[in-house]
């Protein structure tokens, strides 16, 4: 079965989702000679009409190629583009193909990902709540909410407690931070876990002040606690705290990833497949982390192809501790874009036994959604937080 057709397609609604990047979705579809279609998807965050322009060049890489050779295809182009390891646009959109391509090799076969990859390790996802805390700013609004979601089942929260603060914090913010967090701990319980979000945006001097002030309300881990290139500041936090550090959504190829482990900057590594490489690297990289003893969250903020991926992957690798989950939180139209839900129940997700990544998608909204790659707009709250909280109080 050979590769006919790629097209890229931008999906955006008036609704609103818990982010602003979350207001777009950027969808890749693969036909085939024998008119079968697979689905991927790519990272729109300030870069959809980029993304969609690499995908077209990305694309010419693959057509013609025979779909089953996932590995090969993708090599193709590891082997033409010379900037790729430089270039977030044509990972994010070799991902996007990649994971249409083992959508495809699924649907071929009549078998889910999970058994392509050696089958279950486990039947259910354990997943954590992300997008909960849209326009949360006093420490009494993230009670209230972190409740509710506590009140769905969910044992896991992530939340960013910083409001407007980059790169320098000072005693206001830090006190604001706490008593947001003090606040989500008391509201919830000790056996919930929480997750501190940094958006990567801190200094070293700020984030260690922080790790110092937070570390008492038990967090499962901090996220990007520092800027995502700060090699030297990751280093220092490492060296002047104890609390555990994830980081890896911005990560885009096996070797950068085997950096960061092999310098021991990570507890728990947090690739995303959209990004990293797709199913092709994303299963590289987890077994790498595995041998590093360090555990996989998958980042998993976008759309329901992105989701539908995830679980599958985050379903066969023995090293997860915990899956990112917007799905409760995205806009309803990402929902109604896949017939076959993956509804969240006491904290986890049933791993579906469709065939290929698990999908079936709703065409004719698909073509309703479809929409102009154009630029976001940008604001003064950057596009990158769960919009309403880039606040003080
Ligand atoms: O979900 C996360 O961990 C995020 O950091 C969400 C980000 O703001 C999002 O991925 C930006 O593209
Ligand atoms: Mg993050």
């Amino acid at each position: 079965m050979k590769i006919q057709e790629i097209t890229p397609i931008v999906l955006s609604s008036k609704e609103k989702g818990a982010a602003t990047w979350a207001s777009t979705m950027i969808v890749v579809k693969v036909e085939t000679t024998d008119g079968m279609v697979g689905y991927g998807e790519a990272v729109p965050t300030l870069r959809v009409s980029q993304v969609f322009s690499a995908l077209k060049q990305v694309s010419k890489g693959f057509m013609g190629q025979e779909v089953e050779r996932v590995e090969r295809n993708y090599h193709r182009w590891y082997t033409q583009d010379f900037y790729l390891s430089r270039s977030f646009e044509s990972a994010t959109s070799l991902s996007a193909i990649d994971i249409a391509l083992w959508d495809l090799l699924g649907k071929e076969l009549g078998a889910p990902l999970n058994k392509l990859l050696g089958g279950k390790f486990r039947d259910e996802v354990p997943v954590y709540a992300n997008g909960w805390y849209k326009d949360c700013v006093t420490p009494q609004d993230f009670s209230v909410r972190a409740k509710e979601v506590v009140g769905k089942g969910y044992k896991g929260l992530k939340f960013d407690p910083f409001g407007a603060y980059f790169d320098w914090i000072d005693e206001r913010g830090l006190k604001q931070a706490e008593e947001r967090v003090k606040a989500v701990r008391e509201s919830v319980g000790d056996e919930v876990e929480i997750m501190i979000e940094h958006h990567g945006r801190f200094n070293a001097n700020s984030a260690i002040s922080i790790a110092k002030r937070l570390e008492k309300y038990n967090p499962l881990f901090m996220e990007e606690p520092v800027h995502h290139e700060d090699i030297e500041g990751y280093r220092k936090y490492r060296s002047h705290t104890q609390v555990r550090v994830a980081m890896g959504e911005r990560l885009i190829g096996l070797k950068e990833t085997l950096f960061y482990l092999r310098e021991g900057l990570v507890d728990i590594l947090q690739p995303d497949i959209t990004n990293v490489g797709g199913v092709t690297v994303g299963r590289k990289v987890a077994s790498m982390a595995e041998a590093f003893d360090v555990e996989i969250a998958f980042h998993n903020a976008f759309g329901s192809i992105q989701n539908a991926v995830s679980i599958q992957l985050a379903s066969v690798i023995p090293n997860l501790v915990i899956l990112e989950n917007f799905y409760d939180w995205f806009p309803k139209w990402k929902r109604d874009l896949v017939r076959n839900g993956t509804p969240v129940e006491n904290g986890r997700v049933k791993v579906p036994d469709r065939p290929g990544i698990g999908v079936e998608v709703d065409e004719e909204l698909l073509e309703e959604l479809r929409a102009d790659p154009v630029p976001l707009e940008v604001s003064d709250e950057p596009v990158w937080v769960v919009g309403g909280t880039w606040r003080g109080y």
